[in-house]
């Protein structure tokens, strides 16, 4: 398999990336890339090093060795609020919303970061953070409606439907800009409907020109709605290519498929 190093339309580019914890390689030896504007998933068993490759890609962990580049700059071990702020923004496998904030708040924290995070000019409501306060709530606005929230925005977060708050993560992450949005598990424990509506949801999202990465076990979501897919297995790139050459892969049938709900 090629990896792509010099692909000029790569908006993120992982080359030969691993990170063990104790004796067990997470990730190991790891490359791929992948293309602007595409929808990518990263799929395998349970175990793979899925999440720990988002991890990677989003600076919670460090890797052992290897590199990681957003459109050719190097941001392997930059910190995750430096990564956020280049345009790597995520969801998490769990969803994680605090109790006690409405819609509106939580997707404010979002855009904290775009509005400089700085405490003095919030205390003294300078003019210059008074302008940046308004023109975040109009970008909240913008979200809010973008994702079909804005009626639910006084509401509690973390009391609404389960796909209403995978939706309100992903209004979170948008509040910060990215340029590549990544998805881990966005559809697990959702309904038949809620996978419908969210998979609506990410390719509006894409098509507003965000880069999608996305884990995902529901390989009919994989395969409608991604246009390049990495089978990742012990940490190690198993094969790479677009759905149709990925669905009867004799490897992945056997690494991943096979164990998988057969729905593929
Ligand atoms: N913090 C950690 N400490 C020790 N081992 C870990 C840690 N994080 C992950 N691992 C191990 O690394 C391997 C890869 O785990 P990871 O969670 O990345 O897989 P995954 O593909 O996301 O799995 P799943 O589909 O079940 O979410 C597993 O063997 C896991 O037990």
């Amino acid at each position: 398999m090629s990896s792509n190093l010099v692909d000029d339309s790569a908006i993120l580019t992982v080359n030969q990336l691993s990170k063990s914890f104790g004796g067990v390689k997470a990730v190991n030896n790891l490359s791929f890339s992948v293309k602007e504007n595409n929808i990518h998933a990263i799929i395998g068993p349970n175990g793979a090093g899925k999440s720990t490759l988002f991890n990677l890609i989003t600076g919670v962990i460090t890797p052992d060795t290897g590199e990681i580049k957003l459109s050719n700059q190097d941001i392997t071990s930059l910190r995750p609020d430096k990564i956020a702020e280049r345009g790597v923004s995520r969801t998490f496998q769990n969803i994680r919303l605090f109790p006690d904030m409405t819609v509106f708040e939580t997707v404010l924290i979002g855009t904290y970061l775009l509005t400089g995070g700085k405490l003095l000019p919030a205390v003294f409501r300078t003019k210059s953070f008074r302008n940046k306060e308004r023109e975040a709530k109009e970008r909240i606005e913008e979200i809010l409606k973008f994702v079909g929230l804005w009626d639910m925005r006084h509401e509690y977060a973390a009391r609404l439907s389960y796909g209403n708050q995978r939706r309100v993560e992903i209004a979170r992450a948008l509040a910060t800009n990215p340029v590549l949005l990544l998805l881990d598990e966005p559809t697990a424990g959702m309904n038949q409907q809620e996978t419908k509506e969210l998979m609506q949801l990410f390719s509006q999202v894409n098509n507003q020109g965000i880069t999608i990465l996305i884990i995902a076990h529901d390989m009919h979501l994989v395969n409608t709605l991604s246009n390049q897919i990495t089978v990742i297995n012990f940490g190690e790139k198993l094969v790479e290519g677009p759905p149709e050459m990925i669905q009867n892969h004799p490897a992945v049938l056997e690494a991943y498929m096979g164990r998988a709900e057969a729905n593929a």
